[in-house]
């Protein structure tokens, strides 16, 4: 059925194309975005993140990743500046990471990968009605992209990686209040932007990308525990772990890479 797609051999990125042809488009993602031939653009703004009334929800394991969903009923949380024409809405966080080592990342930099990446998804709510809606228009979403590397243990990401027990098996879920993300961005904004898309199924090409340029630094007990989740349900005898959860880069075809100061 389409919606068994997933990571492994049979069913993983190189034969989504079946269900979902778009993943042969032209505006693809992840991209391998190299620095020396990204355009830097003088014209483009600051990030702007009014995250302060942010009200997350609850977080889920939805087989393919662990989702922090927000409220998104009103402009309380929303990105704006940069390559942005309006605020965007915050729907939901989520990440994507490897088995073990420095591979994770979905989008690398000069060849390089990082051990995983950090996806602040976003909805234009000033030109759609629902993120469905917003999901499928060429200007319909933003997603602010944060490398993770291994290092010192992040001081917030506990928050997080402390609830994933709770949420251990495919389609699990519990209250997950209160959590700004802001304490999980980088210390500078400095970022690349290009046209793209989900980095899964449906794959629709939807999606202004921010890549943020300085990774935050988690440890590797904390990225651990991501490793822990199952991509199974509980009633389900094989069980499998929730890893290596990301899509390796697309053709850049005939798009450019622009990069903020
Ligand atoms: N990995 S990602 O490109 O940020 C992304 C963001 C939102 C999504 O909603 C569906 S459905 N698939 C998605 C993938
Ligand atoms: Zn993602």
């Amino acid at each position: 059925p389409i919606n068994s797609w997933g990571y492994g051999k049979e069913n993983g990125p190189s034969v989504w194309h079946k269900d979902f042809p778009v993943a042969q488009g032209n505006r693809q993602s992840p991209i391998e975005i190299i620095p020396k031939q990204a355009s830097y653009d003088p014209s483009l703004q600051a990030i702007l993140l009014n995250y302060d009334h942010c009200s997350s929800i609850n977080i889920s394991n939805n087989g393919h990743s662990v989702v922090v969903d927000f409220d998104d009923s009103d402009d309380r949380s929303v990105i704006q500046g940069g390559p942005l024409d309006n605020p965007y809405r915050l729907k939901q966080f989520h990440f994507h990471w490897g088995g073990k080592g420095c591979h994770g990342s979905e989008h690398t930099v000069a060849g390089r990968s990082y051990a995983s990446e950090l996806h602040l998804v976003h909805w234009n709510a000033v030109k759609y009605q629902t993120f469905g809606e917003a999901a499928a228009a060429p200007d319909g979403l933003t997603v602010l992209a944060i490398f993770l590397e291994t290092g010192d243990e992040h001081r917030w990401l506990h928050r997080i990686t402390d609830t994933l027990y709770m949420v251990k098996f495919k389609g699990s879920a519990t209250d997950f209040k209160s959590f700004n993300p802001k304490c999980l961005l980088p210390s500078t904004l400095q970022y690349w932007t290009y046209l793209g898309s989900l980095t899964t199924p449906p794959l629709h090409e939807s999606v202004i990308w921010i890549v943020l340029k300085e990774p935050i630094t988690v440890s590797e007990r904390q990225l651990g525990k991501f490793r822990m989740l199952l991509a199974t349900g509980e009633e389900e005898d094989q069980r499998m772990h929730m890893e290596n959860n990301y899509r390796t880069p697309q053709p850049l075809k005939d798009r450019e890479v622009r990069s903020s100061n």
